[in-house]
């Protein structure tokens, strides 16, 4: 069954297309990544699908109720995590879950048993102010708040941007947990290691989809065998491995710089010996496994 269904969507602001012709599927009880970077267009769609913002062109369902027609529906039967101001910074802890459960006409003991894993760990700051919470606590009370109504689906719009890698790793752990309980979960990330753990992501740059498939898919389908480089100037690194005359791609990742060439006849020790002949020392060049962020470069590309 469909849980999330959006057509040909397009939104504008003025001269920014925010997005352009998106269209996809969720299915009931799948864990959906949106994968893309800053300004790809993510919240807008997450506003569009919780009946915030109307879209310029194109339709959109969650559940079955159409984002215009079934707003009061999809309102009732969605939770939504914005990526900020989600909670009421000067009510506490308890009284910001109080508050959520009371406008969707239901009880924090009516629904315990859905956060209970979740607010266990926050409970023994159920008196501090939300504003005084840590950045991982602010992240489990806002989950807390957005399931207290028991949704059938879950909006996380990246939930655990600026969040400590301990606190994303649990964070993770829950949604599965979720996942289990037959929630659909459409969740936004800048995050490339998390995009590996949904079960599709669509990858999506300046409004559109690059691509939609699972993880494994969408980097087994990269072509270039791709390098890791490293050398004693990491700069001047970058521009020669630019100028080399068979380069295809060239980025920063993490310590190491990747290259792909476009040559069939690509031989590490040219490029080894062209760079040292420009200067370069303590070269390092050694094949590497592509993940979803090569293959977000290049689709992008
Ligand atoms: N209300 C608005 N008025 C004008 N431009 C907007 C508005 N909302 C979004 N935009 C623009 O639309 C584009 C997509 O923004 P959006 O917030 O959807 O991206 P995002 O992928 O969620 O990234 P971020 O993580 O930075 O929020 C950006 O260029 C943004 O500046």
């Amino acid at each position: 069954m469909v849980s999330i269904s959006v057509r040909n969507i397009s939104k504008s602001f003025k001269k920014v297309q925010a997005l352009d012709q998106i269209s996809f599927e969720v299915a009931q009880g799948e864990l959906f990544g949106l994968i893309g970077p800053d300004g790809a267009g993510k919240t807008t769609l997450f506003r569009i699908l919780t009946t915030l913002l109307v879209a310029d062109e194109g339709s959109a369902s969650v559940f079955g109720f159409d984002v215009i027609d079934g707003m009061n529906d999809i309102r009732n039967s969605v939770g939504y995590m914005p990526g900020k101001f989600s909670l009421y910074q000067d009510l506490t802890v308890e009284e910001n879950l109080t508050f959520f459960a009371t406008i969707f006409d239901t009880t924090v003991a009516e629904n315990y048993h859905l956060i209970e894993d979740i607010y266990v760990q926050i409970e023994p700051f159920k008196n501090r102010r939300a504003g005084a919470l840590s950045g991982g606590m602010k992240q489990k009370l806002a989950l807390c708040c957005a399931l207290i109504h028991q949704p059938k689906v879950l909006f996380l719009d990246e939930p655990t941007t600026g969040v400590d890698p301990v606190s994303r790793k649990e964070f993770w752990e829950m949604l599965k947990r979720l996942q289990q309980k037959g929630i659909t979960i459409l969740v936004s990330t800048p995050y490339m290691d998390e995009a590996a753990l949904c079960d599709r992501i669509a990858l999506i740059q300046d409004g559109k989809i690059l691509d939609i498939n699972s993880p494994e898919e969408i980097v087994a389908k990269h072509q270039h065998v791709i390098y890791d480089v490293k050398a004693s100037n990491p700069h001047q690194l970058i521009s020669l491995l630019k100028a080399y005359p068979t380069a295809h791609s060239v980025y920063p990742f993490g310590e190491y710089v990747h290259y792909t060439d476009q040559s069939g006849e690509f031989k590490q020790e040219d490029l080894h010996a062209y760079l040292a002949h420009n200067g370069l020392k303590e070269i390092v060049i050694q094949p590497t496994p592509a993940t979803i962020e090569d293959a977000f470069m290049e689709l992008a590309n």
